[in-house]
């Protein structure tokens, strides 16, 4: 059965991880793969509807965790699954490392509780490669302030976003096999000769 690969993109918000998917997806498409580019929370109309819920609306860190992966069942289900069996690669705006950076790392939900509600919802499935878009907070932070309206996340403290940079950095250590760490204080330039070879090993 044909099977495409699966690669995430993930980083603390204004690590400048969404500004290298076009390029990524157009660098894949050039070299013949057909490219499914999508995002979490979100994918699907009904994680849209989430997505809409999770950004704005204060809830229990519980809830929130749920709700992401409720919007991630619902995509693996819709999206994710069917184009790989289809031989397609996805390219996701974030998946589960999310959850245990922000959910965990950023709220302090505990790592045993989000770990059951990732063998519920996708016990076997990994992705192939996980880009993790590094920066200190602070450029993060100049970054967004330049750019746009903040989200209920994107308010959070520094400590928050200290805790949740930690938490992918500890995540990327515990599984090398998948996670290229990118040092995105760069410029865009810099970045993208960098992820040219790593697309050309895969
Ligand atoms: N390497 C970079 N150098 C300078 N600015 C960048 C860089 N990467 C992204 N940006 C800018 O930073 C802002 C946040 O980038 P974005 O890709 O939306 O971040 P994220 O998806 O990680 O939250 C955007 O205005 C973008 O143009
Ligand atoms: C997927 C996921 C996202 N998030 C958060 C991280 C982001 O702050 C927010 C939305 O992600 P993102 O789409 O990266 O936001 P933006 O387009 O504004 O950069 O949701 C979680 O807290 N847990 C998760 O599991």
């Amino acid at each position: 059965m044909a099977s495409g690969k699966f690669i995430t993109f993930e980083g603390i918000d204004g690590a400048g991880k969404s500004t290298h998917i076009p390029f990524v997806a157009e660098q894949l498409r050039a070299a013949g793969r057909s490219i499914v580019t999508t995002r979490e929370p979100g994918g699907t109309e009904l994680g849209e509807a989430l997505r809409n819920l999770l950004l704005h609306q204060k809830m229990h860190l519980e809830t929130e965790a749920m709700l992401m992966f409720a919007s991630r069942r619902e995509h693996l289900a819709q999206v994710i699954e069917p184009a790989l069996a289809r031989g397609d690669w996805v390219i996701s705006d974030r998946f589960t490392d999310a959850s245990f950076a922000y959910q965990g790392g950023g709220r302090h939900l505990s790592l045993d509780k989000l770990n059951r509600l990732e063998q519920w919802v996708h016990p076997h499935m990994q992705p192939d490669l996980t880009l993790l878009f590094d920066v200190p907070l602070e450029v993060a932070r100049a970054r967004l302030d330049a750019e746009r309206t903040p989200d209920k996340f994107e308010r959070e403290k520094a400590d928050f976003f200290a805790d949740t940079r930690a938490e992918y950095l500890r995540r990327a250590a515990e599984f090398p096999e998948r996670f290229r760490v990118i040092d995105s204080t760069r410029s865009i330039a810099e970045i993208q000769l960098e992820l040219k070879d790593l697309l050309a090993v895969l």
